[in-house]
This record gives structure tokens, sequence and C-alpha cells, in this order.
């Protein structure tokens, strides 16, 4: 039997509706949500990206700016920009859009940001907040792998979760909030032994190791929801996710396409994040 396909571009669609139904109504109080993404460089994937949140933050209502910074600004002039964001009212929300050229220490801009606008979670404070289980941000693409997994009606408590890599950004975050959500997770990296029986497991396979079609049937237990994180750019021009799609189709009960699958979901969460950095400065 195929598997059911999890559509996130159309989830995400919905998810920006209700935001976007929302901003009207918090616009009729004087409350604008506000997102300001840096972007430094050239890179033609990053410039997409940001376009397609400056692009969505006008169709949700927001105010939006996009600082777009030559390759060669110095760590201190992103630090000042920060700075400046921070202290600006009309912004709830900072993103400054990875990877930085290699010159600049990502974690020190990423900790510069003040914590209330930390739309992208990746703040230590933020990482801390989420990993007690404390109110704070939580990062977009972890968190709408969850909204996925609810919205495909799977409840992850009591289930056996493996997340396959362990960035900072996706693979260590969406352990986290599987295990907040009270699955039983298992972490597998690089460094893994007889990862095919372990992944094999899993009633949630979560993938997230930036490789092609690296993941095949054999590590998919049958019935199981999987989670493709990864979106790889072929030779071909083509896109492929960290799986191998066409030969887990027909063994996993449910799962994420690539294009269309967790990636439309972290622009909507970025949307959601903002809304509520929004919302909670003016205390509603
Ligand atoms: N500061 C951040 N930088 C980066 C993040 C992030 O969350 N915060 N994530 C990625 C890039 N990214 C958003 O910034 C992102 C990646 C992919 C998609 C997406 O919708 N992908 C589509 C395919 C797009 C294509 O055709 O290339 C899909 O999977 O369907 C959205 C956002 C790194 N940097």
């Amino acid at each position: 039997m195929s598997a059911k396909v999890i559509e996130g571009k159309r989830i995400a669609q919905e998810i920006r509706e209700e935001i976007r139904q929302e901003t009207e109504r918090l616009k009729e109080r004087g409350i604008v949500p506000g997102l300001a993404v840096v972007l430094v460089g050239g890179d033609p994937a990053s410039a997409v990206y940001v376009g397609n949140k400056e692009k969505t933050c006008k169709e949700m209502g927001f105010h939006s700016e996009v600082h777009r910074l030559p390759e060669e600004t110095t760590q201190e002039q992103l630090l000042a920009v920060v700075a400046d964001l921070n202290r600006n009212d009309a912004v709830h929300g900072i993103l400054v859009q990875l990877p930085l050229p290699k010159h600049i220490a990502e974690k020190a801009v990423i900790d510069a940001i003040a914590v209330e606008k930390d739309v992208d979670g990746f703040s230590p404070q933020s990482t801390g907040n989420l990993v007690i289980g404390d109110e704070s941000l939580l990062p977009c693409t972890p968190a709408g792998i969850i909204e996925l997994i609810r919205r495909a009606g799977v409840d992850p408590a009591g289930k056996h979760a493996v997340v396959i890599g362990r960035s900072n950004i996706v693979g260590k975050p969406v352990a986290m909030l599987l295990l907040r959500e009270n699955a039983t997770v298992t972490i597998c990296h690089s460094r893994t032994e007889n990862m095919e029986a372990i992944a094999s497991q899993a009633d949630i396979l979560v993938v997230a190791i930036g490789k092609p079609k690296a993941i095949g049937r054999r590590y998919v237990k049958p019935g199981a929801i999987v989670i493709d994180v990864g979106v790889n750019r072929l030779e071909s021009g083509k896109l492929a996710g960290d799986v191998d799609y066409d030969e887990c189709l027909d063994v996993a009960g449910a799962i994420t396409p690539v294009p269309g699958g967790v990636g439309p979901m972290t622009i909507a969460m970025l949307m959601q994040n903002t809304l509520k950095a929004a919302k909670r400065k003016a205390g509603v």
C-alpha cells in the first residue's frame, strides 16, 4: 500500500492564512507584527529564501525590513545592525540568514539577538528554554515538523521517534520537541553503529543529514511516519530529500515529499513566531 503523502505546502498555506487573519484583527488594535531579515553576501539560495520571507511578510500584512549587506561586511558592522534592530520598536522578530560568510562568527551574531526577538529560536537562551520546557520561540523547522506530525493525525506520546542528524538547528531541537511530546527519542548520527537496525524500529523517523536519498526502505519500519528535512540540489537541477522517497513510499505509513514537505513549514513557522513575539510585546 502507498504511504499517505503529508502535504507540507498545503498545510503551510493553511497556517499562513490563519496568521493573515489574526494579523488583520491585531492591526485593528494598532498592533503590526514586524520582521527584520538580515542577509550578508550573495549566496543564491539564501537570496531566494530571504526573498520568499519578504514576500510572505507582505502577504501576512506584517511590517517587513530586509537588510541586504555586502559580502565584505565585518562582524562588528553586522553586530551594529543587530543592535539597532534590537532597539527598533517596529521590529518584533530578527532573523540573520545562515550561512554567514566565513569571516563572521555565527555564534557571536546569534547571541547578540535579543531573546524576545529571536524568531529563529537559535540563541542559547531560547535553546535552554526549549530543553527545560519553558515558554520560548521555537526553532522554525523543528516546530514545523511537530506541526506536520500533529496534522498527519499522529500523537508522538509513547511512540519511538528516531532522529537521524544532530545539528543544532534541526536534529537536536526536534529531538527535544519530540521528547516534550512524550515520545521515546533516539538520536542517530555519523558515528552511530547499526543505524539501519535502530531506524527501522522507529514509529516516527526524522531525517536531517543533508545527503540526497541516503535513507532507503531498509531504514523504514512498515507503517512508520517519515519526515524528510533534506533539501538537496542534484546535478540535474532537481531537488531531492535525504530519504529515497520512491523507494520508501510503499513501506511508510506517511511521508513528506521534497519539495513541498518540511521546507514550506519553515517560513510559515517564522511568521507564527513573529506574530507571537508581537503579541507578547503588546501583552495580548
Ligand atoms: N536563519 C536561518 N537560516 C537558515 C534557515 C533558518 O531556518 N534560519 N533554514 C535554511 C533555509 N531556509 C530558510 O531560511 C529554507 C529552506 C528551504 C525552504 C523551502 O521551502 N524549500 C522548498 C524548496 C525550495 C527550492 O525550490 O529551493 C521545499 O522544501 O519545498 C524554506 C526555507 C538555511 N538557513
